[in-house]
């Protein structure tokens, strides 16, 4: 059997009057790429805000690599192993492209702040590792020659990919994509689509959250679908779209979004 990688179940989580999530659970094995879809407003982000310790569940159980944890601080949660990205982009946008994939990776560092302040020999050396292992995710990703931009003079493209990068940097057992396509062209999608290929066959276990049904469909192993904080089909991506709830889901998003 394929380990898991995360596993929760019975997560809920309510806004006053709203039940954002209704006891949604998933299992993401080694090695996948996992997609989490729906109409707006199904609990999408929400469960990735939770998953990270943006938010705290009302009530659920949750495993990372095999360890239950408590998805309490984001800090803590970046440590214990996934990286995220953001639905909108949350780079240092004065920061070179090379500078924001290493903040990521201190994550990682042992130095501390006594290091950084008196800058020690065992401080410097940790980051001349860290800036050439930056620089590699940076080529990985293929943005390596931008290293030295500041994030905020990047294409939307690229600045999507150094999310990525920075992502990576800090060796997550998941990383968790928040719409990496939005507002990409087709080009860039096919670009974004090789590179999430690419990371996934590099033995990396992905979450996706994302509209673009097609790039969904294409790249995902098993897809959860989210309806009013319910999940109404879980499956590879062949059974759920055959799936007559979430035909109707997407139709009746559809026709509200046709009517306004
Ligand atoms: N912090 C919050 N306070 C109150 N309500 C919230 C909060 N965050 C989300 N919601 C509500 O919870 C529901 C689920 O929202 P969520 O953003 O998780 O959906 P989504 O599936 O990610 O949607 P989209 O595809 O539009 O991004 C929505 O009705 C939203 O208004």
């Amino acid at each position: 059997m394929t380990e898991s990688v995360l596993k929760v179940a019975g997560v809920s989580k309510r806004f006053g009057g709203l039940q954002a999530l209704s006891e949604v659970g998933l299992d993401i094995k080694k090695g996948q790429v996992y997609g989490l879809i729906g109409p707006n407003g199904a609990g999408k982000t929400t469960f990735f805000n939770v998953i990270t310790g943006l938010y705290t569940p009302d009530s659920g159980s949750f495993e990372l690599g095999g360890q239950p944890y408590r998805p309490q601080a984001v800090h803590q949660v970046a440590k214990t192993g996934i990286a995220r990205t953001f639905q909108n982009i949350r780079l240092f946008a004065d920061m070179t492209a090379l500078e924001n994939v290493m903040v990521g990776r201190h994550v990682r560092t042992h130095s501390g702040l006594f290091g950084a302040v008196f800058r020690t020999p065992g401080f410097k050396a940790e980051e001349a590792a860290i800036a050439a292992r930056a620089q590699e995710l940076l080529d990985y990703v293929g943005i390596g020659r931008y290293a030295r931009f500041k994030a905020r003079t990047l294409s939307y493209g690229d600045q999507r990919r150094l999310e990525i990068a920075r992502a990576l940097a800090t060796d997550p057992k998941l990383i968790a994509l928040d719409e990496p396509a939005a507002g990409m062209n087709a080009t860039e999608k096919v670009v974004l689509r090789e590179l999430i290929d690419r990371i996934r066959n590099d033995g990396r276990t992905i979450l996706l959250i994302e509209h673009d049904v097609k790039l969904v469909m294409g790249l995902c192993d098993r897809v959860t679908v989210l309806d009013y904080g319910k999940q109404i089909a879980e499956g590879t991506p062949a059974d759920v779209q055959r799936n007559e709830k979430v035909i109707e889901a997407y139709l009746g998003a559809h026709a509200a979004h046709a009517a306004h």
